[in-house]
């Protein structure tokens, strides 16, 4: 697509690229800048669609007339799409197309930072917690070839943060991390451990990081010691919930998510049994298997190598970037072969001094506790609640759907509106009351488990206004239709009365009024 303008007017023209056989071929598109602000609005609202995610797409409503945004990520997303095909749109010297092509990256850029400023989260940085061994990873990393805009810093309620040092825009990179320092399978190759692992069937390749890492974490001579380091010593994921946390998930869907991942695998007791000496049983302990899940589960990034491979990596410094819902980076995850490294550039524009932050994926809210050990700030639009409806099989189903009544269709959606609002109450009784002082004296886990059930609370109970709304607004319909119906009624008979005279009235199917 090119862009031109005419000189001395306010006219702009939009110059299609199309096939010779088009029959719009060789002619000029002219509109004004309101037309071209429309016109990427049409733009804007098709770019939506193409850029929804599963659960956006089966949620998402009347996609075909969407007029706002369904999520932060899928409206940076959709215009991003776009200024990546204005960006490569051929520069035309047919045509003094620069200005125009401008005036769009310019409009698609401000509206990418107008999300931003509807979304984005505040950082307080905690000033007094020292940042050294932070700040020697970094150094390390400069040393070994990675590139850095952003500086490492304590935030509050999230550990330690990456915080922009200049102001940065759309498309400039944060953050380029050489493959040399990128922890990945590579390194199992080199290890004493491989021999072992190559005779273990079916053994997966993260498994056999997760156990490399429980030992070079102590590892002094290990060329990623500074990144060990870092570290913390624990993670506090849902995986460590204690007994009180898991018993405070009860009534929520949560608890199965986190049971389920706490059933660790059996495998490195064994391994340690049979070579203690590349195994030492005393570093592999349950605890110290329950840190390195942790590690790999909430640090970890997968990332597509110049061999076109999906491997799982710890990115040292990257691993300082936290998740937002209204991310700053959210695409990462290939090596650029040119520079065998890995980039992170920005979708949307970060000032000096602010948090970085990037999307760690759509992840449900449960998903988030359980694996990286906090809740998303904001409305989370992954938040997804299934459940299991029975659906009765109509035996008469087929053609007779066709003729199902008006009424009958309203009587049904009242119904299933009805069921949803009983199994959502069940629910909200299963969730039971808060009691602010369970939360006062409660431990991490529990203070995590409590503001979860707060956040299952919110959504049943905005899902059971939107039913009660749902319901009356049907019973409305209703009560409106019946109105009809029995006025209909009442005017064929007054008609029938009237034609008739004294004769009596013949019964009528109502049904025929429809
Ligand atoms: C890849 S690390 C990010 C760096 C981490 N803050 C640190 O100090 O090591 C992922 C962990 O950061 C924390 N985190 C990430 N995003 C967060 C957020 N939006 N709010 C609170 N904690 C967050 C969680 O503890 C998560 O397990």
């Amino acid at each position: 697509m090119d862009v031109d303008k005419h000189e001395n007017d306010d006219e702009l023209t939009l110059v299609l690229e199309l096939p010779e056989t088009d029959p719009l071929f060789g002619k000029k598109v002219s509109c004004t800048p309101d037309q071209l602000n429309d016109f990427l609005d049409v733009l804007v609202q098709r770019a939506r669609i193409i850029n929804f995610n599963e659960v956006e797409l089966y949620f998402g409503g009347d996609i075909i007339n969407l007029r706002d945004s369904i999520s932060p990520r899928n409206e940076l997303e959709a215009l991003h799409s776009i200024l990546e095909v204005i960006d490569k749109s051929r520069s035309g010297e047919k045509y003094t197309m620069k200005t125009i092509q401008q005036k769009l990256q310019e409009e698609i850029v401000d509206r990418i930072d107008k999300v931003g400023m509807k979304f984005s989260e505040e950082t307080k940085i905690v000033g007094d917690v020292s940042c050294d061994k932070e700040k020697g990873l970094l150094d390390w990393g400069v040393d070994n070839g990675v590139k850095t805009k952003l500086d490492i810093a304590y935030v509050e309620g999230a550990g330690r943060g990456a915080i922009a040092k200049e102001d940065l825009k759309v498309g400039d990179i944060a953050l380029e991390i050489p493959v040399s320092v990128i922890i990945s399978e590579e390194l199992l190759y080199e290890s004493d451990m491989f021999s072992i692992f190559e005779k273990i069937d079916g053994i997966s390749e993260e498994t056999m990081l997760l156990l490399w890492s429980m030992k070079e974490k102590h590892n002094k001579k290990s060329k990623f010691k500074l990144y060990f380091d870092t570290l913390p010593e624990r993670f506090n994921t849902g995986l460590s919930f204690g007994i009180d946390a898991v018993m405070s998930l009860d009534g929520t869907l949560l608890l199965e998510e986190v049971v389920q991942a706490k059933e660790y695998d059996e495998l490195f007791p064994t391994l340690s049994d049979r070579n203690p000496d590349v195994f030492p049983p005393e570093l592999y302990t349950w605890e110290q298997f329950l840190w390195a899940c942790e590690l790999w589960y909430s640090n970890c990034m997968k990332v597509i190598f110049s061999d076109g491979k999906l491997r799982t990596c710890l990115i040292p410094v990257a691993g300082f970037l936290n998740h937002s819902i209204c991310p700053h980076i959210i695409h990462y995850g290939r090596i650029d072969a040119t520079t065998n490294s890995l980039k992170f550039p920005l979708s949307r524009a970060c000032r000096s001094g602010e948090q970085c932050f990037l999307s760690y994926g759509n992840f449900s809210s449960s998903h988030a506790l359980t694996f990286y050990g906090f809740l998303p700030q904001g409305d989370n639009p992954y938040d997804v609640i299934p459940l299991d409806i029975d659906v009765a099989q109509d035996e008469d189903s087929g053609n007779s759907q066709i003729s199902v009544k008006t009424q009958e269709l309203l009587e049904t959606d009242i119904d299933v509106l009805r069921d949803l609002s009983a199994t959502f109450e069940g629910m909200m009784e299963a969730l039971g009351d808060e009691n602010p002082e369970d939360r006062e004296k409660a431990s991490w886990d529990v203070k995590l488990a409590i503001e979860f059930r707060n956040s299952q609370r919110r959504i049943i109970s905005s899902i059971l206004t939107s039913c009660n709304a749902g319901c009356e607004l049907l019973e409305s319909e209703l009560r409106k239709y019946t109105a009809k119906l029995l006025l209909l009624i009442y005017l064929l008979l007054m008609w029938n009365n009237f034609n008739v005279g004294n004769k009596e009235f013949e019964s009528f199917d109502a049904g025929d009024l429809q």
